[in-house]
């Protein structure tokens, strides 16, 4: 059934937090649908990437189309639309959920309602999206969906009486999400007969075809052979493929109002297609794009260099290859006189900065030393001009500027009453302002604060998982730039100014931050055969100081007796702790060491 009428779709995307089963219900719904067949079933057909696979969580959105024959006994197709669970890319969420109707709320039973789910929910209904709440696991013995289902009724204000429980594990209510699906997700408006206009909600790109784009088509229809304009970016594209998700892609002739499918046009990069862009025909535009287009900003940065000089052309070339598939990397060149020649990146969050670097490495067989990340910070200067600074060695001297700005995020947290102290403390620590508690059940409390985004981009959701064993979750969103009284830490290594270490820290935490710093240094950096000085300085004013005694480190010191296969692995275990060092003057100085300043507040 390739032309349905619009009558008979239904676009729906599920949300969820982290582990409450969103994978797995998909698979079933693929699985009761016969879209997949049992035997075909990969674990998990949605999450395909080997990354996101091994970290068990969702990175990339994408689209299955399923055909369900309802009570009624017609036909109708359902397209699920995926969305990442992760606020690095809450973005993309808010697009993906631009392109349906209705949104199945899928929580677990046994734990509750979640900050992310809350934020998403939130952005669902501000987009006018039917939910249908499901409650899943209701198999564990410790699922309680009758507290569950209060809880989303009194924190979301959602009617709870007609949730549908399920378990996604056995099967159980599979079938009725299905029905209701059908029954309470409005069909897509009919605006067949209108200018097109196309939503992309994803891409990705494909190296034999170029980029693969995702679209919902909102009015209007599109086909095979069509001159589209991607109205953002201002380019036009002949289309070579067009064709739904099945989930394999299989080519159609035409795409109408309502359906979601995808195209390739020989687009090179995904910076060309970008996610939130409207498609509509070159030759008949529509008048005005769909709502809601930004370009995804980075707001966490970092220096990249190869531990190997001779890998800079690398990972030159790596960066350049990753770009081609991931709009929202930045990077440029970056010379550093510790460092040699690496790269300044620009990342959406911290977990995109992870799963960059980790792909760096395994994919391309980079070693690399990841500097701490840092955030943009506008410096106001003494000569009226704003200079944005994402490179903490490169702030300029204290007297050309006057002030400098740093980006504060909202932050709301969840987590069980009895973690209030714990959290309240932690935020305390980082800087934050308390805005509000709200109790949300009897022992669930929804805390609100304002904290520098700096402040959570260095470890802070670690420290909160640590101290709550796990239980809270959190959520943040910018609100804008505000003032601080912010200096500029430099730190010396062998009476060197060590630039990848430099950090930008409130002045009130700037000495006790120094003192630890060089103490943390000092037991991360091997002893050398000479003596190292470790300062910690302020502009001119050194603030702490430490001293690396000399030593000559002989691994073979244990290993009396001829042994000489023994001798070998010692040497070559030393020879692979060396790799990921980088010699800043005479010195070593391993990975750890880049990262210290996160760990500082343990
Ligand atoms: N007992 C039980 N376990 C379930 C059920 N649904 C999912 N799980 C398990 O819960 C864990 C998380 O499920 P996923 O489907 O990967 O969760 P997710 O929401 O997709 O997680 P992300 O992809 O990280 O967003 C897995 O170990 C599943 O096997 C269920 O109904 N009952």
């Amino acid at each position: 059934m390739t032309d349905a009428p619009v009558s008979r779709i239904r676009n729906f995307c599920i949300i969820a937090h982290i582990d409450h089963g969103k994978s797995t219900l998909a698979d079933r719904l693929l699985q009761e649908t016969g879209t997949v067949a049992a035997r075909d079933m990969q674990a998990q057909f949605l999450d395909n990437m080997e990354l996101e696979r091994e970290r068990g969580i969702t990175i990339k959105l994408q689209a299955a189309r399923m055909e369900y024959t309802a009570a009624d006994g017609d036909n109708y197709i359902l397209n699920l639309i995926d969305t990442p669970g992760h606020v690095d890319f809450s973005y993309e969420v808010s697009r993906s959920l631009q392109a349906c109707e209705g949104a199945l709320l899928v929580v677990d039973a046994s734990q509750g309602v979640e900050a992310q789910t809350l934020a998403n929910v939130y952005l669902a209904l501000e987009n006018d999206l039917e939910i249908i709440p499901v409650l899943n696991k209701i198999d564990l013995p410790g699922a309680d969906p009758e507290r569950i289902g209060r809880e989303i009724e009194e924190i979301i204000g959602l009617d709870i009486s007609n949730a549908i429980h399920c378990s996604a594990k056995t099967g159980m209510g599979v079938p009725q999400i299905l029905q209701s699906i059908v029954d309470r997700v409005p069909a897509p408006a009919d605006r067949v007969e209108e200018p097109l206009r196309a939503l992309i909600f994803d891409s990705y790109y494909d190296p034999y075809r170029g980029v693969i784009v995702y679209f919902r088509v909102i009015s209007g229809r599109l086909a095979k052979k069509d001159k589209v304009l991607l109205m953002a970016s201002k380019k036009t594209y002949e289309l070579d493929e067009v064709g739904i998700m099945a989930p394999d892609q299989r080519q159609v002739q035409e795409l109408h109002a309502g359906e979601v499918g995808y195209f390739s046009a020989s687009i090179k990069a995904v910076a060309d297609a970008r996610v939130g862009d409207t498609i509509t025909l070159a030759a008949n535009p529509a008048s005005e794009p769909l709502p809601g287009y930004t370009e995804a900003k980075p707001m966490v940065f970092c220096g990249l260099f190869p531990t190997d000089a001779d890998q800079y052309p690398d990972l030159r070339e790596a960066l350049d290859k990753l770009k081609l598939s991931d709009a929202a990397l930045k990077f440029e060149p970056e010379t550093s006189s510790a460092m040699g020649f690496g790269f300044r990146c620009g990342f959406l969050g911290l977990l995109h900065m992870e799963i960059v670097q980790e792909r760096l490495e395994r994919e391309y067989d980079l070693d690399l030393i990841v500097t701490a990340p840092s955030v943009i910070y506008q410096v106001n200067m003494i000569d009226g001009s704003i200079m944005m600074v994402d490179n903490p060695a490169t702030l300029p001297e204290p007297q050309a500027r006057a002030s400098i700005a740093e980006p504060y995020v909202k932050l709301e947290i969840y987590a069980p009453n009895s973690y209030n102290g714990a959290l309240m403390e932690l935020c305390q620590e980082r800087r934050g302002a308390f805005i509000d508690m709200k109790y949300i059940t009897t022992d669930r409390v929804a805390l609100h604060y304002e904290m520098p985004l700096a402040e959570v981009v260095t470890d802070f959701f670690d420290q909160m998982k640590s101290r709550t064993k796990g239980y809270a979750s959190m959520e943040y969103s910018l609100i804008g730039y505000r003032e601080n009284f912010l200096v500029r830490l430099d730190v010396l290594i062998n009476g060197e100014k060590a630039d990848p270490l430099t950090t930008i820290i409130h002045r009130d935490k700037a000495y006790n931050v120094g003192k630890a710093l060089v103490e943390k240094l000092k037991e991360l950096i091997p002893r050398q055969q000479f003596k190292i000085p470790l300062q910690a300085s302020i502009g001119s004013r050194i603030v702490a100081s430490e001293s690396i005694s000399a030593i000559r480190k002989d691994v073979l010191a244990k290993c009396y007796g001829g042994d000489i296969s023994r001798k070998k692995k010692l040497l070559q275990k030393q020879a692979k702790g060396k790799k990921r060092m980088k010699a800043m003057g005479k010195v070593d100085v391993p990975q750890e060491a880049f990262m210290a300043v996160l760990k500082l507040n343990q």
